[in-house]
C-alpha cells in the first residue's frame, strides 16, 4: 500500500505527547521573554498595569475589559512561535469563539442606538481572562432584534468590540435557548432528568424544541462561515452549540474546529434516555478536538459514543471508520492576576471597610450562585438552618449571605425556585432574627466585579454546595481573593471543581444536610495554622491553572490534534480508483475477482445492530443483477474467499456461477460442482473440544455473546454484549488461551475488535489461496496467466496476508508463500509484476507442505473431518506462471478499514454495491 510499511520510512515523527511537550516549553520560554519586554518597554506600562490604569480609569469596567480582552492586546503569541509571515511579521493565528451568549448583553436605547452590559456566568468570566488570541467572539446579544435598523446599528455597536452577532427571533430563543437549551439539556446533563413531555405544550414538544435547536445552530454556523478565514481556529462551546461541528464541518471539512463543553455530560445510562441522543453525539463527533472540565466528563462522553453509537472508545477519543475525535479534559480556571489586583483598588479597598464594619462581630459565610437548580441553594439554607440550630451559641454570631443572580427568569422551573428559595429564607430569618439582625441576607441580583471581589475578600467561609456544576468558577474566585485572610471553602463534591480544589477545601454532598452543618461548624471553628495550610494549596492551584493556560492549552491541542489527524491520513490508503479499476478490467483478458463476504457483499444492517438479522448473514440484495453479469463473462473467475462455513455459502451464493472458498479457504467449490477440501492433510484438530469447552463458559457468562462451531475455526463474539464487560471477558479468554491447558495445541488464537477467533495453526485466507488459484486453475484448463486482480473484503489483519500475496511491489524473499518473480520475455524494464508458478503435482500436496511448516505439532492426521467432502484427485502436473500481474493491475481494497495492507479502501458494502453494479454495467455487452 501507498506510504504503508513497505515504503520502510525512517522518518522520525514526533509523537503527540512530545509535540505538545515542545508547545509547551515554547509557550513558557515565550512568556518569560514577554515579560522581559515588557519590562524593559521604554514607558514601563506592561500590559497587567495597563489593565489596571485602564481600570482606575473607566468607570464602566466590565466593558472595558472586555474591549481589553477583544483587542487582542497580547496577541496570539503561542501559536506564532517560530512562525513568521513572508514579510517577516509575526504570524497571529485568529480565534473565533462561538458561544450561545456574547460576552456583552445589548441594551436598546433608540432606534438605532444601544448600550452594552456585560453577560453574567462563568462561561463570559473564563473566557474574558483569555487574552492570548487574536480572538471574534461570535454569538447571541440576549435580545430581540427584529429591524434591520437595529440590527445594523447593534452589529456596528458589537464590531467595535469584535463582537459578532448572531440574531435570534424571539420564537427560537423560546425553543431553541428556553426550551431544547435550559429546560431539556441543562437539566439532563446536571442529573435532573427529562421534563415529562406532557408537561410542555404541543408546540414545546421534544420534537418542535429540537428542531429549533438543529435551526440556531445551523445559524450560528452561517455566521461563522462568513467570517471565517482560512487557518482560524473555531472554538464552539457548550450545550447550546452541540449540532455546530456537524454544521461547519459539512461546510468545510478543512475547518479547525474544536467544541468544549461547560456542564457535567452525564453518566451514558442518563444520556441515552434522551430522544435525540444519537444525533446529538454524532454531531460533536464531527469536530477535531472534544473538551470537557473533568477526565469523569471525558469518560462518559466517550462511554456514550461506546454505548449508544457502537463505536470504538480508544485512549485519544473515539474512532468512527478510522477517524479520530480527540477527547481530552481541559480543566478551566480563571484569571486570578485580576482579582488579586482588583484587591488594591482603592473602590474595592472602600467596600471591604463598609464589609467589615457593617458584619464587626459576627461571622460571614458567602455564597454566590446563579439562582438555578443546580447550585443546591435550599439545601445550603436547610443545611445553615440546621448548624443553627445545633449551635445556639453561634445565632448571633453568624451570617450567610447569599448573592442569587436571577437567571433564564422565562424557564417555569426556574421561576418555581426563585418563590421556594423566598420562602425558606423567610421561615428562618423569621425563626432566628432579631429586631436588629437576621441570620441569612439573600440577594436576587448580581453585583458588580469591584463589590464582588470585596464580598469573596472579607467572608469568613464560603460555601458551594451545586448539586452538580461543570466547574463552579466562584470556588476558585473566592480563593483567589483570600489571601489575607485565608477563608475556609466547604465545597461540594459534585462540582467540577473538586477535582482540583479538593484538597484545600471541605468536601460535603449537598444532599446530605446534616454532612453540610457538620462542616460550617468546623470551618467556623478551623485553627488559623490548618485554614493557613488549605488555603495555601488551593491558591497555589488557582494561580497556576489560569484561564489563559486553559485556552493555550486547548487550542494548542486542537492545533496538534489536526497536525496528527494529517499524520494519520498520510497512512491511509486512497479510495479506491473505481474508474481505473474498470478500465484496467476492460482492457484485460483473464480476470480474478476476490471477494470477501461478511461485512463486505452482505446487506446493510441498521447501525445499532439487529443482533438477530445480522447473525444471520444475506447477501445485499442489490448485487444478485451485477453479479450474476459479472460471473458469466468467461474471462472472470469470481471467488467468493469467506470465515464463514460452507452452508452460508451455498444459501446465499449456490445460484451463480462462481468459486466458493469458505472457512477461510479450507473448502472450495465451484457452484456447478462439489465441496471438496483443500485442508492440510495432517492438520491437527484435536483442540475442537477443549476450546469449545471455553467458548461455552464464556457464552454463559456473557449475555448476549455467541460463538460459531464451523469446522475448521471455533469463533466467539461479544459484538451485542456490554462493550466493556465483553472486553474484560475475553481478555480473560485470551489469558486462558494462551497460558492454559491448550497454549501448547497447534492453534492461532486471533483477537478481532469484538472477537476471538481460534483456527488451527496456518490457517489464513493468504496461506489458501495458491491452492485454491492451483484448484481453479486445473478445473478451468486455463492457459493465459491471470492478468488483473481484484480483491477486496473486510478482513482481519491476519486475514490480509491474502492482499500481499498478489502484491507486486513486495519483495518475493521470505515470503512463506509460493511466489516468483516474472521473468519471461514479456517484462518491460522498470515493470514490475508478479507472477506465480504452479509446479507441484497437485494443489492440495503443496498445501499441506506449506501448512506442516508453519505448524511444527501438526504431524496428526485429520480424520474424517468433514464428511462429504472430498479431497481432490491429483490435476496433471502444470509448471507455468497462472499469474502475470503488472502493478497497474492489481486492486487490493479493505472495507470499512483504514489500517491495512491494500492498497485502497471503500468505506461500506454500499460502496461495494455501487462499485459492482458500475463494473458490470461497463462490461455487458450492450455497452462495447
Ligand atoms: O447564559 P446563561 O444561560 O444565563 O448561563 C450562564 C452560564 O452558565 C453555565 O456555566 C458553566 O460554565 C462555567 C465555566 O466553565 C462552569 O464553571 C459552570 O460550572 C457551568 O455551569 C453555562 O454552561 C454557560 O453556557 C452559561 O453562559
Ligand atoms: O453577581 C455576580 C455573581 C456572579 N458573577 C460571576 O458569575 C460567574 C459564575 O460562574 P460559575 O462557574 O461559578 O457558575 P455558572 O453561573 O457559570 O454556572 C463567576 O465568574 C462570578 O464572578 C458575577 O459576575 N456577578
Amino acid at each position: 500500500m501507498p506510504g504503508n510499511k513497505y515504503n520502510g520510512n525512517s522518518n522520525h515523527f514526533p509523537g503527540r505527547v512530545e509535540r505538545l511537550l515542545r508547545v509547551r516549553e515554547l509557550r513558557k520560554s515565550s512568556r518569560v521573554s514577554h515579560l522581559n519586554d515588557s519590562a524593559d518597554n521604554c514607558n514601563g506600562i506592561t500590559e497587567p498595569f495597563e489593565l489596571e490604569q485602564r481600570v482606575r480609569e473607566d468607570d464602566n469596567f466590565s466593558v472595558s475589559y472586555v474591549e481589553q480582552f477583544l483587542e487582542g492586546a497580547a496577541a496570539a503569541r503561542v501559536l506564532s512561535e517560530g512562525c513568521e509571515r513572508q514579510d517577516g511579521r509575526p504570524f497571529r493565528q485568529r480565534l473565533l469563539v462561538v458561544a450561545n451568549r456574547l460576552p456583552v448583553s445589548a441594551v436598546r436605547r433608540g432606534e438605532d442606538s444601544w448600550s452594552l452590559e456585560i453577560s453574567v456566568g462563568g462561561l463570559v468570566s473564563a473566557l474574558l481572562g483569555v487574552k492570548e488570541f487574536e480572538a471574534r467572539w461570535i454569538g447571541w446579544a440576549g435580545v430581540n432584534v427584529p429591524d434591520e435598523i437595529g440590527q445594523k446599528a447593534l452589529t456596528k455597536a458589537l464590531a467595535e468590540k469584535r463582537c459578532i452577532p448572531v440574531f435570534l427571533d424571539e420564537e427560537i430563543v423560546h425553543q431553541y435557548y428556553n426550551g431544547y437549551c435550559n429546560n431539556i439539556l441543562w437539566p439532563l446533563f446536571h442529573y435532573l432528568g427529562l421534563p415529562q413531555e406532557d408537561r410542555l405544550a404541543t408546540t414545546r414538544s421534544f420534537q418542535s424544541q429540537f428542531a429549533a435547536y438543529k435551526k440556531a445552530n445551523q445559524m450560528f454556523a452561517d455566521v461563522v462561515n462568513k467570517h471565517y478565514e482560512e487557518g482560524d481556529v473555531v472554538w464552539c462551546h457548550d450545550y447550546h452549540l452541540m449540532f455546530l461541528p456537524k454544521c461547519l464541518k459539512e461546510y468545510n471539512s478543512k475547518m479547525k474546529v474544536g467544541w468544549f463543553l461547560h456542564t457535567p455530560f452525564p453518566s451514558s445510562e442518563i444520556h441515552r434516555t434522551l430522544p435525540s441522543r444519537s444525533e446529538l453525539l454524532h454531531a460533536v463527533l464531527a469536530a477535531d478536538l472534544v473538551g470537557f472540565h473533568t477526565y469523569d466528563y471525558a469518560r462518559h462522553f466517550v462511554s456514550a459514543c461506546t454505548r449508544i453509537l457502537g463505536l470504538e472508545g480508544t485512549p485519544e477519543g473515539v474512532e468512527d471508520q478510522g477517524r479520530l475525535t480527540r477527547v481530552a479534559a481541559f480543566p478551566i480556571g480563571i484569571d486570578s492576576v485580576r482579582f488579586i489586583r482588583a484587591l488594591e483598588l482603592p473602590q474595592v479597598q472602600d467596600h471591604i471597610k463598609e464589609l467589615k464594619e457593617r458584619f464587626k462581630g459576627r461571622k460571614v459565610m458567602l455564597g454566590v450562585d446563579r439562582l438555578d437548580m443546580i447550585k443546591g441553594i435550599p439545601q445550603k439554607i436547610l443545611a445553615f438552618e440546621k448548624f443553627l440550630e445545633e449551635n445556639a451559641q453561634w445565632r448571633d454570631k453568624v451570617v450567610l449571605l447569599q448573592i442569587a443572580v436571577p437567571t433564564r427568569t422565562d424557564v417555569p422551573e426556574y421561576q418555581k425556585l426563585t418563590s421556594q428559595v423566598h420562602e425558606i429564607v423567610g421561615r428562618i430569618n423569621g425563626r432566628f432574627g432579631t429586631l436588629t439582625a437576621v441570620p441569612i441576607h439573600h440577594l436576587d441580583r448580581s453585583l458588580d466585579f469591584h463589590a464582588l471581589c470585596a464580598l469573596y475578600a472579607v467572608t469568613d467561609v464560603a460555601l458551594v454546595t451545586s448539586l452538580r456544576d461543570g466547574m463552579n468558577l466562584v470556588s476558585y474566585e473566592y480563593v483567589a481573593c483570600q489571601d489575607a485572610k485565608k477563608g475556609v471553602l466547604i465545597l461540594s463534591e459534585f462540582a467540577g471543581a473538586a477535582q482540583s480544589l479538593g484538597a484545600g477545601a471541605i468536601l460535603v454532598n449537598p444532599w446530605n444536610v446534616t454532612e453540610v452543618a457538620a462542616a460550617i461548624a468546623q470551618a467556623l471553628n478551623m485553627s488559623s495554622e490548618e485554614r493557613e495550610k488549605r488555603h495555601k494549596h488551593n491558591f497555589a492551584h488557582v494561580t497556576t491553572h489560569t484561564a489563559q493556560e486553559w485556552a493555550e492549552t486547548f487550542v494548542s491541542e486542537l492545533n496538534d490534534t489536526v497536525v496528527e489527524a494529517q499524520l494519520r491520513t498520510r497512512q491511509v490508503p486512497p479510495l479506491l480508483p473505481t474508474k481505473n479499476a474498470i478500465e484496467r478490467y476492460l482492457q484485460s483478458t483473464n480476470r480474478l475477482l476476490i471477494l470477501g463476504f461478511n461485512a463486505t457483499l452482505t446487506e446493510p444492517v441498521d447501525r445499532k445492530g439487529d443482533q438477530i438479522k445480522e447473525m444471520e448473514l444475506k447477501v445485499h440484495p442489490e448485487l444478485k443483477e451485477p453479479l450474476t453479469a459479472l460471473c458469466s463473462d468467461p474471462k472472470t473467475t469470481i471467488v467468493v474467499l469467506s470465515g464463514s462455513d460452507r452452508n452460508v455459502l451455498d444459501d446465499n451464493f449456490g445460484e451463480y456461477d462462481m468459486w466458493l472458498a469458505a472457512e477461510n479457504g479450507m473448502f472450495l467449490r465451484i457452484t456447478k460442482g462439489e465441496w471438496m477440501t483443500t485442508m492440510p492433510e495432517h492438520l491437527n484438530m484435536e483442540w475442537v473440544d477443549s476450546v469449545k469447552h471455553v467458548f461455552e463458559y464464556f457464552t454463559e457468562r456473557t449475555p448476549r455473546s455467541h460463538f460459531e462451531l464451523r469446522e475448521t475455526s471455533l469463533v466467539w463474539n461479544y459484538k451485542y454484549a456490554d462493550v466493556e464487560f465483553g472486553r474484560l471477558q475475553a481478555r480473560d479468554m485470551l489469558q486462558h488461551l494462551w497460558t492454559g491447558p491448550i497454549s501448547n495445541a497447534s492453534v492461532d488464537v486471533v483477537q478481532g475488535s469484538r472477537s476471538v477467533e481460534v483456527r488451527a495453526a496456518g490457517v489464513t485466507k493468504g496461506a489458501a489461496i495458491d491452492r485454491i488459484l492451483g484448484e481453479i486453475v486445473h478445473s478451468k484448463s486455463m492457459r493465459a496467466p491471470i492478468d488483473y486482480v481484484l480483491c477486496i473484503g473486510h478482513f482481519l489483519g491476519k486475514d490480509e496476508d491474502v492482499f500481499t500475496f498478489f502484491e507486486p511491489e513486495l519483495p518475493s524473499e521470505g515470503m512463506g508463500i509460493v511466489r516468483t518473480k516474472a521473468t519471461d520475455g514479456l517484462k518491460l524494464p522498470g515493470e514490475r509484476r508478479s507472477s506465480l508458478k504452479i509446479s507441484a503435482s497437485k494443489s492440495g500436496t503443496k498445501s499441506s507442505q506449506r501448512a506442516q511448516r508453519s505448524s511444527p505439532n501438526s504431524e496428526k492426521k485429520i480424520t474424517n473431518l468433514v464428511s462429504g467432502s472430498a479431497r481432490r484427485p491429483s490435476p496433471e502436473k502444470i509448471s507455468w506462471n497462472v499469474l502475470d500481474l503488472k502493478k497497474e493491475n492489481y486492486f487490493s481494497c479493505a472495507v470499512g478499514r483504514t489500517r491495512t495492507n491494500a492498497r485502497f479502501t471503500l468505506g461500506s458494502p454500499d460502496d461495494i454495491v455501487s462499485f459492482l453494479k458500475e463494473l458490470a454495467d461497463a462490461a455487458s455487452p450492450s455497452s462495447e
